[in-house]
């Protein structure tokens, strides 16, 4: 049944046969976005990754044997910030959920037109979720539980109002990881990265927060630990949380591993590879400290940076492109494409020429592949991508079958992958209201100016000529005789 499906882990620093809990049910996280602006393509770079992993897994171990889960950040002080600023007379809390709710909005609507499944595409009802997007303010008592496990086990401590992870007591419980180990980083050189500006509170510069208190701006909860004043959590705690609801909790009679140890573990984790440290390094810290495991996650995945011109693209450098914007001049299936035209673990260099080149191959399959309807992934494609998700193979392999002319399994493969979502007949009207003009017109201009010329009618050769420029398109007549034509932009 299952191909050797192979997984670059950052655990292990290697490339491993990926061998499930419960190949029953396969449970996979991924660290969803912040909501307080527009996403940039960057940011869809993991959720388009994780999604073809999603994919992957349904078609290897079945539908009903994966269950994801992917997360939304709804509480954060950039979150805050932006609702004092956009929102000035409303009370706090009905800001915060008006910018929650239209970001939130507006991701679904983005990664929607990206060609990503989402929770109403692959859930039944009266059947458990095979996709779940949780809401951080939503799991604040599960938060606050593992705030208490870890206070009782005495690998977190109070001060002042806030609670805080205590990576020195970490160090010393058995059947824990120690902290560093999964990012690779040495003592000496976290407490050389921790020592700017540490807050007067931390017993140690590494300590982490994993509650902090409310000013009156700020959302609030009653805090753990008897704390008095209401407060809210930090952002690693949130993944622990969430993960352990919805793959651990959600499951717990369903679980078949014999370790009792691995009891509370998952399968594969997932996110962007900046990450790894401190979230990832953290969240395991509380998951394995909280529950007294060795690990977390089995496999944890990491996608590599989506860069413009060799910078990581980001908000705070400001070298960043919405997913909203490029929608406007792009198909979400040409930024699909695009993106998955790197192995996921490489960067990505971010071009209007790579668009542009992703847009023509489409352009020919969508012709190729008409207006079927079957959906399905042909083996090759599938050992392909069981090679730790090597898209470029996967490529590779679907112009194979457009070299052999097998144009149905081509289509086949490609609605399975997330693509020839529009239809042939609406690809080709969305590209003629694109591009101003109307194919067939601009052909049959072609066409009678050659006739022109060829009976030497120099004037009306002259008048279509014009008439082409006013339509503003530009005429090329090849050396081997053709003509082609592209819309000046
Ligand atoms: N340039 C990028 N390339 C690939 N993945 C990215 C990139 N920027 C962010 N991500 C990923 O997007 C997801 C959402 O991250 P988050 O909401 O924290 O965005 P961000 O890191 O704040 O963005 P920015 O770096 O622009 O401030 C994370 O998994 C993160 O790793
Ligand atoms: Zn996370």
């Amino acid at each position: 049944m299952a191909p050797n499906l192979r997984l670059y882990n950052t655990l292990t620093r290697s490339k491993d046969v990926f061998v499930p809990i419960d190949p029953k049910n396969v449970r996979l996280y991924v660290c969803g976005p912040t909501v307080y602006d527009y996403a940039h393509i960057g940011n869809a770079r993991p959720i388009i990754v994780f999604d073809l992993l999603f994919r992957l897994l349904r078609h290897v171990y079945g539908a009903d044997a994966v269950t994801y889960v992917r997360n939304i950040t709804d509480v954060d002080d950039k979150i805050n910030a932006r609702a004092a600023q956009d929102y000035p007379g409303l009370p706090h809390n009905e800001a915060i959920r008006e910018v929650t709710r239209k970001t939130e909005g507006q991701f679904h609507a983005d990664i929607r037109a990206l060609g990503v499944l989402m929770p109403e595409d692959v859930n039944e009802a009266g059947r458990p979720p095979r996709f779940v997007e949780p809401r951080a303010t939503e799991h604040i008592d599960e938060m606050r539980m593992i705030i208490e496990r870890l206070l009782a086990r005495g690998a977190a401590y109070v001060a002042e109002e806030h609670v805080l992870f205590s990576v020195a007591a970490m160090q010393t419980l058995p059947n824990v990881p120690k902290y560093g180990a999964f990012s690779k980083r040495s003592l000496d050189e976290l407490l050389s990265g921790a020592r700017v500006d540490v807050a007067p509170y931390k017993r140690d510069p590494m300590d982490f927060v994993l509650w902090k208190p409310s000013g009156p701006k700020d959302p609030a909860w009653p805090s753990p630990a008897g704390i008095a004043t209401p407060g809210r959590p930090g952002w690693h705690i949130e993944c622990s949380a969430m993960s352990w609801k919805h793959l651990v909790k959600a499951f717990e009679t369903r679980l078949s591993c014999s370790d009792p140890s691995e009891r509370e573990t998952f399968d594969i984790h997932g996110g962007g590879i900046d990450l790894v440290f401190p979230h990832h390094e953290n969240e395991i810290a509380q998951s394995c400290c909280a529950f007294d495991m060795p690990r977390m996650a089995n496999v944890w995945m990491h996608n590599g940076f989506l860069q413009v011109e060799g910078e990581k693209m980001s908000k705070s450098l400001g070298n960043f492109f919405t997913i909203h914007d490029l929608l406007k001049d792009w198909p979400g299936e040409v930024l699909r494409f695009n993106m998955l035209r790197t192995h996921y673990r490489q960067p990505i260099d971010w071009t209007a020429k790579g668009l542009e080149e992703s847009e023509k191959v489409l352009d020919r399959w969508y012709e190729l592949a008409g207006e079927g309807t079957s959906a399905g992934l042909s083996e090759q494609v599938v050992e392909a991508l069981s090679d730790d998700l090597n898209t470029p193979r996967m490529l590779a392999e679907l112009h194979a079958l457009d070299g052999q002319g097998a144009h149905e399994e081509l289509g086949a493969n490609l609605r399975a992958l997330g693509f020839l979502a529009e239809g042939a007949a609406a690809w080709e009207a969305r590209k003629r209201a694109s591009l101003g003009v109307d194919p067939a017109v601009v052909e049959g201009l072609i066409a009678a100016r050659k006739d022109a010329r060829a009976s030497k009618n120099w004037p009306e050769s002259d008048r279509i000529r014009d008439e082409l420029a006013k339509l503003n398109v530009v005429v090329k007549d090849n050396k081997d005789g053709t003509t082609t034509w592209e819309v000046a932009r």
